[in-house]
């Protein structure tokens, strides 16, 4: 039995692809996988037990990466299973910070009591006119799941939409519209759009970017988004654009004590993948991810180590290690099994930064004494057989 603990609310759609293999477990000391979408894990210890963290999301700067990868526990997220969300939230926010419709219905429910209120509504509704997308220029920085189908429905709203990102996926370009105006160099989408919406993951080169020197570049008015995260924007430089009129609108999903009540700014509380689609779609994919690592050492999907898969196991005995990526690896492994005269069947061997992933179909049973061996090996961070 394999046991699996959440560590924020999961779509029960998504855990009801747990097989009856599997069991929740209510802390995580016990738990073979995490499930999580939020939450703050920076400062969590790690089990013994915990093989695999998956992300029902996107974004994985809660989790520490790297001080997982060196434990052997493999994390996964959820690539593009949230951005047709996220994407119509930013639309939203997009016509929020166009048309006054938050400052109309206000004024409707405070006028709720007046018996004249149809006929004083028309009075009242010059103070919320607005512009149109139509025609407007709009920037997206960052062309991956989110940026592409914000960039490809902007082009159906009229918008002249111009697109950035030194590191878009063949996949991301070839999804992306011919219409969009790709660029290389991102000041010419500070200089010229009218609004500005950011998606890139927050990074240690990420962190900041809109920040004073790119606000100063863009134009009067401008309408900057943030649906990525809070990190991206430095707080203190769009403050004071927001106070200067530099920038007409932040729409961000990130509320900070810093960006909250400013004037201008519109601050949603992190809704952008709140939909039951966008829960439903993460939750069954990160759950399938966790159940084809746990039981067939296939890794897809992953942020710390490499995507590897030998398909189903079969009758197999399969050998999974997790290592350092350095030289000589395969040879000393399998020079562990060749003394205990086991058989290979099938070997593949991935990389990704510092870290790699050996999967060995063998022939025969595993003795613990091999699996001993297999540990001692320098570089080695993890050796898991399933049979
Ligand atoms: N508000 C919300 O609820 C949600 C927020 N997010 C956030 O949005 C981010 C993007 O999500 P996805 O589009 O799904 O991720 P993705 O990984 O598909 O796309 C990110 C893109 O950013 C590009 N990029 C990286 N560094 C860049 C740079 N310096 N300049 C320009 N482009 C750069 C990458 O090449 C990639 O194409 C996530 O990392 C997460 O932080 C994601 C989902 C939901
Ligand atoms: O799970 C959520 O609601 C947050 C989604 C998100 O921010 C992400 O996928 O990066």
């Amino acid at each position: 039995m394999y046991k699996y603990h959440n560590l924020n609310p999961i779509s029960k759609v998504g855990l009801d692809e747990f097989t009856k293999d599997y069991a929740p477990v209510s802390t995580p000391e016990t738990a073979d996988a995490i499930l999580v979408r939020s939450a703050a894990m920076h400062e969590m210890e790690f089990a013994t037990d915990l093989k695999a963290i998956a992300r029902a999301g996107a974004g994985v700067n809660n989790i520490p990466l790297e001080k997982c990868a060196e434990q052997g526990i493999v994390v996964f997220n959820t690539p593009g299973a949230n951005a047709n969300g996220v994407k119509e939230l930013v639309i939203a926010g997009m016509l929020l910070a166009s048309r006054d419709i938050i400052g109309g219905i206000n004024w409707v429910q405070e006028n709720e009591e007046d018996g004249n209120i149809a006929k004083d509504a028309e009075k009242a509704k010059k103070a919320f006119a607005g512009q149109e997308l139509q025609g407007k220029k709009l920037g997206v920085i960052g062309l991956g799941a989110i940026g592409v189908l914000v960039a490809n429905a902007a082009t159906h709203l009229g918008m002249d939409v111009y697109g950035y990102d030194p590191y878009v996926s063949v996949d991301s370009a070839w999804r992306l519209s011919r219409s969009i105006h790709h660029t290389t160099n991102v000041d010419e989408i500070y200089e010229n759009c009218d609004y500005i919406t950011v998606h890139v993951p927050a990074l240690d080169s990420t962190k900041g970017m809109i920040g004073k020197d790119a606000l100063s570049l863009m134009k009067e008015g401008v309408i900057v988004l943030n649906f990525a995260r809070d990190v991206l924007v430095d707080s203190e430089a769009m403050v004071d654009a927001l106070v200067a009129g530099k920038v007409k609108h932040y729409v961000t999903d990130f509320p900070t004590p810093e960006i909250a009540g400013v004037k201008g700014a519109i601050v949603i509380p992190h809704l952008g993948a709140s939909t039951e689609e966008s829960e439903d779609n993460c939750a069954k994919m990160a759950v399938k991810e966790v159940m084809d690592y746990l039981e067939n050492g296939n890794i897809r999907h992953s942020v710390n180590y490499p995507d590897c898969d030998m398909g189903l196991r079969g009758d197999k005995t399969r050998i999974l290690v997790l290592h350092h990526n350095v030289p000589n690896m395969i040879g000393q492994i399998s020079a562990v099994l060749a003394k205990d005269n086991m058989n290979i069947a099938d070997l593949t061997n991935k990389s990704k930064g510092k870290y790699a992933y050996t999967m060995i179909d063998v022939d025969s049973e595993v003795q613990e004494g091999v699996v001993e061996e297999l540990k001692q090996i320098g570089e080695v961070l993890r050796v898991r057989v399933i049979c």
